[in-house]
């Protein structure tokens, strides 16, 4: 399904955020490793979320579901003997899974996303894994992969981090629960080192203790350990609203989005610094963040792998600023559901927008008396692009077509309704 973005002035309202993709995913699964029945409240609702609790049920998890919450009774230790695991285009669903694959005997994660999650390289997983003993059959460390793994017993591991966190997230949910102590020693260069910040809480909250250095560099994991059941409340979702707040930042708006707590460890809560930076009137009190648009904005320079989710609503934004923004430190955008800097700068420049690519940087040259539109564009099965587009789109001369704008459901299904209730001029054509 395609979707139209016409030119909207004015944006006016108050949402709830949505909850959380990455801390769902985290709940979920330390639901599912352990042994005993915990709740969580406020869960995602999402491609990506249904993909984890399809892939732990599959595993021998049972989960039963209302309105508010998810209750788990885990698996613990024993995942069931499953012969196929399908996580859709989840690609920290696909990365967490893999660790815990090792736990069985063998599992073959299938390729449902040819032209996007079977693009990505999990080669440094693949060889983590190899250190544990554990057999990895894989497409060139591409999708389809099998995991042979058995009883992997733990000990000294080294994984790069160069290319995504998602890698050494695994290996801290899995190392806690093998017969050995693990030391974890992260090379090269550790991208996304904040969301490691996220999977660390959740071990904590789950009663695992992780020994980190300062740096993240380096880890000392005991053995032996036992998740324990416990009830999680999923807090609302930065990444996501990144993209709500950068359309009430380009439009004169009014827009309130309540659940955005000012203490999380979301690095992507940077969106709000980034938006007073470039002197968006807002404010940020008691979990609401309230946008008072008057459409301008002042370019800026920001290290973007501090908020690597957000990074492509800022960019949108600063393609109405007034100046050259520069987005650096972000080459790692390059393997998530597209090249978010390649694929990404081609659709915003087809919309009129004047942007330059570099290996690992992002250009602006910000045009506040907007882009010209009137193009159809192509979504690359990314909802980030799609939704960030969709904030070029409202102050566009022309209309956007998003082509297969359905795609965005895979975080954030509800968003053109937000942007409807806020006054968004966003239609769905089939
Ligand atoms: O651990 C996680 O849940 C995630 C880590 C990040 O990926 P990278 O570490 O590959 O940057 C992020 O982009 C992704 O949406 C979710
Ligand atoms: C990159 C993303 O997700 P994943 O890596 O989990 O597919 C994202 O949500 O923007």
């Amino acid at each position: 399904m395609d979707v139209i973005v016409r030119p909207t002035p004015t944006l006016q309202g108050e949402i709830g955020a949505l909850s959380s993709k990455n801390y769902t995913t985290r709940y979920l699964l330390v639901a599912a490793l352990s042994e005993g029945v915990s709740t969580i409240y406020h869960p995602a609702h999402s491609e990506d979320s249904d993909a984890i609790r399809r892939c732990i049920a599959d595993l021998g998890a049972v989960l039963t579901e209302d309105e508010e919450k998810i209750v788990v009774q885990g698996f613990g230790r024993q995942p069931r003997n499953v012969k196929e695991l399908n996580v859709g285009n989840a690609g920290a669903v696909l990365r967490f899974l893999m660790a815990v694959a090792a736990l069985s005997p063998e599992v073959t994660f299938v390729n449902t996303y040819p032209d996007s999650l079977g693009k990505r390289p999990h080669d440094d997983l693949i060889k983590a894994l190899g250190q544990l003993g554990v057999e990895v059959e894989h497409n060139e460390g591409r999708l389809p992969i099998t995991i042979r793994g058995g009883k992997p017993a733990g000990g000294r591991i080294t994984v790069s981090g160069a290319v995504s966190s998602q890698f050494l997230s695994a290996l801290l949910f899995l190392t806690p629960l093998l017969e050995e102590d693990s030391e974890i020693t992260v090379l090269d260069d550790l991208k996304s080192k904040v969301v490691v910040g996220q999977t660390l809480e959740v071990l904590e909250q789950a009663g695992i203790v992780v020994h980190a250095a300062d740096d993240y560099m380096s880890f000392k994991v005991p053995g032996r350990q036992a998740y324990k059941a416990q009830s999680y409340t999923v807090q609302g979702d930065y990444p996501g609203s990144a993209a709500v707040l950068a359309a009430a930042a380009v439009t004169g708006s009014d827009v309130k989005i309540h659940r955005l707590a000012e203490k999380s460890k979301q690095g992507e809560r940077a969106i709000v610094d980034v938006l007073r930076m470039m002197e968006v009137p807002l404010t940020h009190e008691d979990g609401t963040v309230h946008v008072q648009g008057n459409g301008k904005l002042k370019a800026v320079e920001f290290d973007g792998d501090a908020a690597t989710d957000a990074v492509l609503a800022m960019v949108a934004a600063a393609v109405f600023a007034e100046g050259t923004s520069r987005f650096y430190n972000v080459e790692n955008l390059r393997y998530k559901e597209c090249d978010r800097i390649t694929d990404y700068l081609a659709e915003l420049t087809r919309a009129g927008a004047k942007v330059e690519e570099r290996p690992d940087e992002i250009i602006v040259h910000g045009q506040p008396e907007g882009v010209e539109g009137g193009v159809t564009i192509n979504a690359h099965y990314d909802h980030r692009v799609i939704m960030a587009l969709t904030v070029v789109g409202l102050r566009a001369r022309q209309p956007l077509v998003i082509k297969d704008a359905h795609h965005v459901a895979k975080s954030y299904p509800q968003y053109f309704d937000h942007l409807r209730a806020l006054g968004a001029d966003v239609e769905w054509v089939e």
